[in-house]
């Protein structure tokens, strides 16, 4: 390991992208198939990783959407999100904000409160083995309706007081944030925090549209704000932050290659980045991995690193005494280093 992976693996971070049917590793897949006599389109796992190259966000979202057909029962949930959570603990992550996808299993009969449930208590297991604490995210699908959308809200309602936010995801091109005003309306009035996907392979536009229509508190990728110095002006102004996932951005090919990777760039532009690995075990990384693919690739310095950890924290929907814990922390660990 060199000094920069080290430093990376033990700088404390939040993870605020991330989508837990996402982090459905080809082996857990196979298990899970078994554990339900279920058949998949696979014959091994080595088939399976082969499976994953994409050349757009259409592409893996097929892919992501069968492999789910796996989870059925509220204890594949548990295993699914454990999984990730013990994986992320030795990334160094405090904290995670999750994202799932309700309508990809109540679509397949799977109750809502089966889904839930089974999170819930890995969120609650992974609390006391790892000291790591969570929110959940409930992701609306944007190829869906806004009337699919405001049914999946009211089947959240006996568990909105532990869902922090609504996000939205899916295929970005051909549904605005616009789409979804009514529904994000009525989730703030519920008290929920509210992010959405924009601008990964969307139009500014869209960005504009997240915030000014759906009046979101993060914009999840937001890449494309940066062909609009106006926008990024803004965001910069507003200090609003961006989950920023580098190793999709590679397998989704909205960059060539971990060069021409913008972090820095956000970053110099005074843009409130934070580093994620939006679905892992499909772009080939978990957070960590994500830090050091831009680190190598761009030259990133340790101030640059620890700003992306810090602004992961100040960037969560914690509670400012605990964010200014975690920011206690970081520095703790950087005055601590050789
Ligand atoms: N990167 C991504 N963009 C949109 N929807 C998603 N769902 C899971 N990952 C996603
Ligand atoms: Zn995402």
């Amino acid at each position: 390991m060199t000094d920069i992976d080290a430093f990376i693996a033990g700088l404390p971070k939040a993870e605020l992208h991330l989508h837990i049917e996402g982090s459905l590793e080809p082996e857990l897949m196979f298990a899970l198939a078994k554990r339900n006599g279920i058949a998949i389109p696979y014959a091994s796992v080595e088939d399976v990783r082969t499976a994953y190259a994409f050349s757009n966000l259409q592409g893996f979202l097929d892919i992501y959407y069968a492999g789910a057909d796996v989870l059925r029962t509220r204890e594949d949930f548990h295993d699914l999100a454990t999984a990730y959570f013990d994986r992320a603990a030795a990334d160094g992550v405090l904290h995670a904000e999750i994202m799932f996808d309700p309508q990809t299993h109540t679509a397949r009969g799977i109750a809502f409160e089966t889904v839930i449930e089974g999170l819930l208590s890995a969120c609650a297991q992974a609390e006391t083995e790892h000291g790591l604490t969570s929110r959940l995210i409930l992701c609306f699908l944007r190829h869906l309706s806004e009337a699919e959308a405001l049914e999946t809200l009211a089947q959240a309602e006996p568990w909105l007081d532990r869902i922090a936010a609504v996000g939205l995801d899916s295929s970005e091109v051909g549904h605005p944030p616009e789409k979804f005003a009514r529904v994000f309306a009525t989730a703030r009035d519920k008290g929920l925090k509210l992010v959405a996907h924009a601008g990964e392979e969307g139009p500014p536009a869209y960005v504009y549209e997240a915030l000014d229509i759906l009046q979101v508190d993060r914009i999840d990728h937001g890449n494309r704000s940066l062909e609009d110095m106006t926008l990024t002006d803004r965001l910069a102004r507003e200090d609003m932050p961006l989950t920023v996932c580098p190793l999709s951005n590679l397998k989704l090919c909205v960059i060539d290659q971990m060069e021409d990777h913008p972090i820095d760039r956000m970053l110099d532009l005074g843009l409130h980045a934070t580093i994620n690995s939006d679905d892992p075990a499909y772009f080939g990384g978990y957070v960590a991995d994500n830090y050091r693919a831009v680190a190598t690739a761009r030259g990133l310095t340790r101030v640059q690193l620890v700003t992306l950890a810090r602004n992961s924290f100040t960037g969560s929907f914690l509670p400012p005494e605990a964010v200014a814990a975690h920011l206690e922390r970081i520095d703790a660990y950087v005055a601590a280093q050789p």
